[in-house]
């Protein structure tokens, strides 16, 4: 059984093998040492699979001030932090002015010989670890005498080796991430007929604390990742402008986009997926936001052929947007906690020419002059700085653009873009130097008050602004 404080890492070979090919490219090499390199890729592993120091929530600054936010969260915060004892600090940040952090506090719980085993699956585990209690569905196996109301130690099946509803010993690897409560007996859940939905076990001395965010008031909060919130800054929009979120499920960053417009303007929100679509249109009636109109369509054919075509129903004419926010399907290897990775090399690969097509439509899309903004969650180049290279070698109307606020580091070497078009990128990396120095892994506890940390340890992010040419002082906005 592992802690996951040793933990070294368990993404699959293939996986590892995707991002060493980034992280431990011979320009990467060269630019930063051979051995900050290696550190860096080792960290980037390991971080992958912890969560962020921080919990991000952003508030609706059309409804609330800065100090009424922190003091509803404050005391929410307080009235489901008693687990953790203690104080927990509700953090403005200086640059990014419509988020309030949290910190996730590594409590060091230890693990106890001889309490009763439960198993959980990745997905569940990964969300215990940002917080969250363990709910029926997420168990796997559980000891045939547990009741309602024992103690237990949970575990993650990191190897995806144990099947639901087993009593034997587990063979493969789990992973130690606390104890907490049964709520339910063995038989109520595995049995036939038995509880389906629902808390299974109260997480009391969970490995990493964060509160829970649960029930938060739904018109207020929006827990987002502070990566994600900067996007939307990022942007530059102001009332008034013709905005494209081109994959916008659930919509996190287009109530974002609608709430900094003042909610005003033309917000159009396309998803491929119509049970997505109807996600984003929950979450701006959640908001309160009325701008926003939602199609189900395919991103990739929203240009119109011929002139006759309606305006604010794709397909849309050439040249139609003030902006465009590209929020690429990806591989997703930057979100965190991560703690087995089930995608194919094949389904890693596979990301990378739909961006491109999608790429190559919001170029049509956007305006001459415009904004297009192109961001993904994964840490992989191939979907960052090689999806830049190769825009700006096909389309020589494109231009990299400063982005402001710029809180994370520069693009990484690699895919032959000079030092100043990676200094224009913003990529948010888990294996990036820390305050104290060392990649990623940190010698220190997690600072609660320590706002670097915000920036330095948050899920992998990455983000390219661009600009259209040509450019007329008429058409610049
Ligand atoms: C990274 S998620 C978007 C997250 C969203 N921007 C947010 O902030 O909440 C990518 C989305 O792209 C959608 N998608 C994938 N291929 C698409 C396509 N060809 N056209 C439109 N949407 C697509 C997926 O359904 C998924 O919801």
């Amino acid at each position: 059984m592992e802690d996951i404080t040793d933990l070294e890492q368990h993404l699959p070979r293939h996986v590892e093998d995707y991002l060493r090919a980034d992280y431990l490219h011979p320009e990467a090499v060269q630019a930063q040492g051979a051995d900050v390199a290696e550190r860096r890729f080792r960290a980037v592993l390991r971080r992958l699979q912890l969560p962020p120091s921080f919990t991000c929530v952003r508030y609706n600054s059309l409804h609330v001030s800065p100090a009424e936010a922190a003091s509803l969260l404050g005391s929410h915060v307080q009235q489901h932090g008693q687990v953790c004892g203690g104080e927990i600090p509700v953090l403005h940040h200086p640059q990014v002015p419509d988020i309030l952090l949290v910190p996730v506090l590594e409590t060091r719980v230890q693990q106890e010989h001889g309490l009763p085993q439960v198993v959980v699956a990745v997905e569940c585990g990964n969300a215990v670890l940002r917080g969250a209690h363990v709910y029926v569905p997420g168990i796997l196996a559980a000891p045939k005498t547990m009741r309602a109301g024992d103690r237990v130690a949970v575990f993650v099946d990191i190897g995806g080796q144990c099947r639901r509803g087993t009593v034997k010993p587990l063979c493969g690897p789990v992973l130690f991430v606390g104890n907490g409560v049964a709520r339910l007996s063995r038989a109520q859940i595995f049995l036939k007929d038995g509880v389906t939905s629902g808390i299974g076990v109260s997480m009391t001395e969970p490995l990493y604390f964060s509160p829970s965010f649960e029930n938060l008031p739904p018109s207020i909060f929006f827990p987002q990742n502070l990566p994600c919130v900067l996007a939307g800054h990022v942007l530059d929009v102001r009332p008034g402008l013709r905005v494209l979120d081109m994959c916008a499920a659930p919509g996190g960053k287009t109530t974002h986009i609608a709430t900094l417009m003042g909610d005003t303007g033309e917000i159009i929100a396309l998803d491929k997926t119509a049970a997505k679509v109807q996600k984003i249109q929950n979450n701006a009636s959640r908001l309160n936001l009325k701008s926003i109109q939602t199609f189900c369509c395919d991103s990739t054919q929203a240009i119109a052929s011929g002139p006759h075509t309606g305006k604010g129903h794709p397909p849309f004419p050439e040249e139609y947007f003030d902006r465009v926010l590209l929020d690429a399907p990806c591989s997703a290897l930057g979100k965190r906690p991560c703690l087995g990775f089930p995608a194919s090399l094949r389904q890693l690969q596979s990301y990378a020419p739909l961006q491109r097509k999608l790429l190559a439509a919001a170029v049509a899309l956007l305006r001459p002059g415009g904004v297009l903004l192109y961001t993904t969650c994964s840490v992989a180049s191939a979907e960052n700085e090689r999806q830049v290279a190769w825009a700006l070698r096909t389309f020589p109307q494109l231009h990299l653009v400063a982005q402001e606020p710029h809180l994370g580091g520069q693009g990484l070497p690699g895919a032959g873009l000079d030092p100043q078009h990676l200094r224009l990128l913003q990529r948010f990396d888990p294996g990036s130097e820390t305050e104290d120095g060392v990649c990623g892994v940190s010698t220190t506890p997690r600072a609660p008050h320590n706002l670097d940390r915000a920036i330095t340890d948050t899920i992998g992010f990455f983000m390219a602004k661009f600009t259209k040419l040509p450019i007329s002082p008429q058409s610049l906005i």
